[in-house]
């Protein structure tokens, strides 16, 4: 999939601009504060018609306008495409082939991206929690099931907790709670488990591609619950029995203690935890291999390859990675880069890119 042009109103701090892309690599630089990641984020906005960074629409609208809005072009196996969105105070409109569409869930999915943006590296360095929303986030989209069982186990568990924190604890009520939790646990902990396998597949392969075959990475499922069977059913019975272990513990401590909400994962170069002995740019390079991985479960699910968004990621990384992270995934993916400088851009690839000079809201190419 490529975009091949956008055309921005009012977007942040761009008044009016029209680009076109090269299919492969495109690079926005500039200083501090001009506009880059504005532009990254106008892209992710066409592709998803909401903002990674902000959840108040209004801040997309350049000051003192009205109305923000993103054209683009993509092209795709079977059609070129164009798509519209924009955003006043009246809400957003979207459009498709130049027609509108009723709701959004009918815009999104046209463009797909995927995002790495500064704050992702936080899916090594941050809490369990970072990391199980991420586990989440991407098993959700692969799989419904995944979603209503997630769901439906948060509600559980909302039950359960109020219970235990009751003084005279209802046994039986816990019973039938565990029960049901035990029947959404056991399908949640076999995709997670399904899921972690297929990004470690593709995430050491990239890893070690950045890496220069230096550095083997490997993602491992930390499961709260340490069990053995492997399909749902007798997974499931493990699961009840070993919340029956634990209840009495539970009702000491006034909470629920065992179950997927306390899942985890880790992640491993060359044998030793990245967490806690990683460098910056090992940590940087894991967490791009794993948000990499995105890319190749996309591509097995649609047949195409998103378009990809790169946010701040080469200061951190040696002239060694940057260059094979750009060989490497350019030939497949549509890729957008910002950097603050084209010192960073490996020459070698230079004739087979596209540069954007960004200057307070203005384009040089
Ligand atoms: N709604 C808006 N209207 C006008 N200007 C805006 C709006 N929102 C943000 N800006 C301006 O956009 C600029 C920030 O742009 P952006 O976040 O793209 O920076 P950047 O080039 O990626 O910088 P850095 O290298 O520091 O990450 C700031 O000057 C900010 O004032």
């Amino acid at each position: 999939m490529i975009l091949k042009n956008i055309h921005l109103g009012n977007f942040r701090n761009y008044e009016s601009l029209d680009l076109e892309f090269h299919p492969k690599l495109n690079v926005f630089i500039g200083r501090n504060a001009q506009g880059k990641t504005n532009l990254l984020e106008s892209i992710y906005f066409l592709a998803l018609a909401k903002s990674h960074r902000t959840a108040k629409d209004k801040e997309l609208i350049r000051f003192k306008q009205e109305e923000a809005f993103v054209n683009g072009s993509i092209r795709t196996a079977y059609s070129d495409l164009p798509l519209s969105i924009s955003v006043s105070s009246k809400g957003k409109r979207a459009k498709v082939n130049h027609m509108e569409v009723a709701r959004l869930s009918q815009y999104i999915g046209h463009l797909n991206v995927v995002l790495f943006a500064p704050e992702d590296l936080n899916i090594v360095k941050g809490s369990p929690q970072v990391r199980r929303k991420f586990i989440n986030m991407e098993c959700g989209q692969i799989s419904k099931v995944y979603l209503n069982m997630l769901s439906g186990y948060q509600k559980v568990l909302v039950q359960k907790n109020n219970y235990l924190k009751q003084r005279n604890v209802d046994q039986v009520m816990i019973d039938v709670l565990n029960a049901q939790l035990a029947e959404y646990a056991s399908l949640i902990i076999l995709k997670r488990q399904q899921f972690i396998r297929t990004i470690e597949k593709y995430a050491s392969r990239i890893h070690g591609d950045i890496s220069n075959g230096n550095e083997s990475l490997a993602v491992r499922y930390r499961p709260n619950i340490k069990f053995e069977s492997e399909d749902e059913k007798s997974l499931e019975l493990e699961i009840k029995s070993l919340l029956d272990d634990t209840l009495e513990k539970e009702i000491e401590r006034g909470q629920a203690l065992t179950g997927p909400h306390r899942d985890d994962i880790s992640f491993y170069i060359n044998d030793f935890d990245v967490q806690t002995y990683g460098s910056q740019g090992q940590q940087r390079t894991t967490a791009l291999s794993v948000k990499l991985a995105e890319l190749e479960l996309i591509h097995e699910e649609i047949g195409e390859y998103p378009v990809l968004l790169l946010d701040d990621v080469l200061s951190e990384l040696d002239e060694t990675r940057q260059s094979h992270l750009l060989t490497s995934i350019r030939n497949r993916v549509q890729t957008f880069v910002t950097t603050t400088s084209i010192s960073d851009i490996n020459h070698t690839i230079m004739d087979e890119m596209q540069s954007f000079s960004i200057d307070d809201g203005k384009v040089k190419v």
